[in-house]
């Protein structure tokens, strides 16, 4: 079990690199080689404690974070803030013939499927198959199977497809029924065949009713609210029509004994437990990439289906899609990119319903798990009564950010998520407030922090880890041509999804309106990923994501941050003067020159764009495009059941007893002002 700790936002002082007072949060291997902590790291915020304050003079932000007291107007916190002008109200848009419909539902009906296969050989076990057959949860499908299988017994000649130690996968599906009830458990129904359903990063997993592996029947229908931003155009989606994507991915659970000991080194690509083997600190990462076979290889991956979906300009009920065919491809075995081997279809109906504007509130929600603590509150799995959506439901007490002078970070994470359209930005559908309390309602995510899948596994391949970087790399760079930047990059704020692509959280410390060039000086981010410009407080720009994205590289490949000691100050002065060394196993060359181009102490020196980075060598093998629709296949897939899930969260979270605490704090008319703009349903008027 993965151990969550909890993480609190605390003053500069206790960090500053003025500070003498060794407050690591690493563990105190002072005469040795440096040894990260096993706790996630803390974050500096501006809090503008006495000493600290000597190194954010002129800071509009600190500037006001120091006013965000309980009385002081609407209006100074703004100003001093450069908060932007939240979202532009929509009120022009009748005048608009392009401008998207409201927020609604889109629904998903799923009636049968044809023509599976299996993207592997399995063992010709006529045991197995013959086990599976009479324990079919359908009277007629388990005699229809066993008639196949007879076909399969009777079958003669050495060139006979059906005679040799494994069956082709274009016909193993016959042979196999969709769902199966267990013997003596009581009538338990386990389905070997899945389907996941996502739109907007929320996913949802459904089981047919009855069939074989090649043709089932589903009947089932699901819903997902579609916000106004999942209507527009996302650089993940189709630029010309401004689409979003329904992806859908069939697997299937085979009985281990089925699956040959050669197709599991394969097509090890397809099993859902492919690479997660777990790797000691320290340890080369060869074994997890070498061709040995994983003991507990997980689900197969059958075939996917991404369809762009254009919801825009629908302001009343429509039918997208009425009872059609979709067929599934296949992700290629050696690039593990999506190709159109047909792998069989599936019958759809796609509707979308706008729904009339309303205000959320908490009543809304039942109250599944808690999930995390943040510095102002809870984080917490709920479903949304109404159309029965798994969300992450963070909630932040008024009081609490008031206090700590945190008003403006709070707002800017919210317009920022509200804004931002990136796939690998954990997706805000609605926010709402109550008297006491903020609450920002998200895409659950459940495949685990990276910081605890980097803890366990001491460091990534070079695949694995630029695989994440070039995500995270489109993170920013949506950020930036927001003009913010995101400041706090590190492996604590990124969540894994159930495919394992990455969903960067957290964005309490955005800062805003910042264009190109523009400086800003408050201290703040997470010692080891302090760039040596905000460490000389001498202004910075958007260039420190660059320096954290450089130092997170370094992080995956090597288990620790570039510039690591113990001791916070010395780290600081590391930062500052060490030159950049690479451990002897880390000999690769194009990994190198980008992680020098990323982490010089100049700014001036330092790659600067988002395009000069990606056109470097050591991303020379990715399709920019096929990575923002999400059609690499993850090199690491986490253990996620289903959205239910919570498995990758600590138990100490878990365990708790879900509720919305009751507060009575009382803030004044002018405090409430402050978060005058927090609501959003969806739509975009704040
Ligand atoms: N969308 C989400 N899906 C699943 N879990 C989430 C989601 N958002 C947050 N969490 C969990 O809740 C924890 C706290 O959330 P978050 O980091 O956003 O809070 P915070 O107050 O900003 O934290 P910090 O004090 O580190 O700044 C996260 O570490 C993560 O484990």
């Amino acid at each position: 079990m993965l151990k969550f700790k909890n993480k609190f936002k605390f003053g500069l002082s206790e960090k500053s690199p003025n500070s003498s007072s060794n407050s690591s949060p690493a563990s105190s291997h002072k005469d040795t080689t440096p040894e990260k902590s096993p706790e996630p790291r803390k974050t500096l915020t501006s809090d503008l404690s006495d000493n600290i304050s000597k190194l954010t003079l002129g800071d509009s932000e600190a500037g006001a974070s120091a006013t965000a007291s309980p009385d002081v107007p609407h209006g100074q916190i703004h100003g001093t803030e450069n908060v932007p002008t939240m979202e532009t109200s929509n009120s022009n848009d009748s005048a608009n013939p392009h401008t998207p419909s409201s927020p609604g539902l889109l629904t998903v009906k799923i009636y049968t499927s044809n023509n599976i296969q299996l993207p592997i050989k399995i063992n010709n076990s006529k045991q197995i198959l013959h086990a599976l057959a009479i324990n079919s949860n359908n009277e007629t499908i388990g005699q229809q199977l066993l008639k196949n299988l007879e076909t399969l017994n009777n079958a003669e000649g050495d060139n006979h497809p059906l005679v040799g130690d494994l069956l082709p996968g274009t016909i193993a599906s016959n042979f196999l029924p969709s769902i199966i009830t267990i013997p003596n458990a009581e009538n338990l129904v386990k389905s070997l065949l899945y389907l996941t359903i996502e739109f907007d990063n929320n996913v949802l997993v459904i089981e047919p009713q009855k069939g074989t592996v090649n043709r089932s029947t589903w009947n089932q229908v699901v819903s997902f609210d579609v916000t106004k931003k999942s209507q527009e155009t996302t650089n993940g989606g189709d630029n010309e029509t401004g689409s979003s994507f329904l992806n859908l991915n069939l697997f299937i659970r085979l009985p281990n004994m089925l699956i040959p000991d050669s197709e599991k080194v394969t097509k090890k690509h397809l099993f859902t437990n492919s690479g997660s083997q777990p790797q000691s600190p320290g340890k080369s990462n060869a074994s997890a990439n070498s061709g040995s076979a994983p003991a507990n290889i997980g689900d197969l991956l059958i075939g996917t289906i991404k369809l762009p979906l254009n919801l825009k300009y629908h302001s009343q009920p429509i039918r997208l899609m009425n009872h059609e065919y979709l067929k599934f491809s296949n992700y290629n075995a050696n690039l593990q990119d999506l190709i159109s081997t047909e792998m069989g279809e599936i019958m759809l109906t796609i509707e979308f319903k706008p729904i009339t504007k309303k205000h959320l509130a908490i009543t809304d929600f039942d109250l599944l798990k808690v999930i995390g603590k943040g510095s102002f509150g809870k984080v917490m799995q709920v479903v949304k009564k109404d159309t029965k959506q798994i969300y992450a439901l963070k909630t932040l007490r008024k009081q609490h950010i008031v206090s700590r002078m945190e008003v403006t970070h709070t707002l800017a994470e919210r317009t920022v998520l509200a804004r931002i359209n990136n796939p690998f930005i954990v997706p805000l559908k609605f926010s709402f407030q109550s008297p006491e309390k903020l609450y920002l309602v998200l895409s659950f995510i459940n495949g685990g922090e990276l910081f605890w899948h980097l803890q366990r596994e001491g460091k990534f391949s070079m695949d694995r880890s630029r695989f994440y970087i070039a995500e995270l790399l489109t993170a920013l760079e949506s950020l930036h041509d927001l003009n913010v930047i995101y400041r706090d990059l590190k492996p604590e704020n990124i969540l894994l999804d159930y495919q394992g692509h990455i969903a960067l959280c957290d964005f309490g410390l955005c800062k805003l309106n910042m264009s190109n060039d523009d400086k800003t000086n408050t201290f703040c981010g997470t010692p080891e990923y302090l760039a040596p410009e905000l460490l000389l407080n001498q202004g910075y720009t958007r260039s420190v994501d660059w320096w954290t994205l450089g130092t997170l590289l370094y992080e995956m490949l090597t288990g620790l941050p570039p510039f690591y000691d113990d001791d916070v100050p010395t780290m600081y002065k590391k930062i500052l003067q060490d030159p950049l060394r690479f451990p002897s196993f880390l000999d690769h060359t194009d990994a190198q020159d980008l992680l020098i181009k990323l982490l010089q102490k100049d700014p001036a020196n330092r790659l600067d764009d988002a395009n000069e980075i990606k056109s470097h060598p050591f991303f020379k093998d990715i399709d920019w495009v096929k990575l923002l629709n999400k059609s690499y296949l993850p090199p690491f897939k986490p253990n996620v059941e289903n959205l239910l899930d919570t498995s990758n969260f600590d138990q100490d979270f878990t365990s708790e007893k879900p509720q919305d605490s009751v507060v009575d704090d009382f803030l004044t008319e002018s405090v409430q002002k402050q978060f005058g703009g927090w609501t959003y349903n969806g739509d975009n008027v704040l």
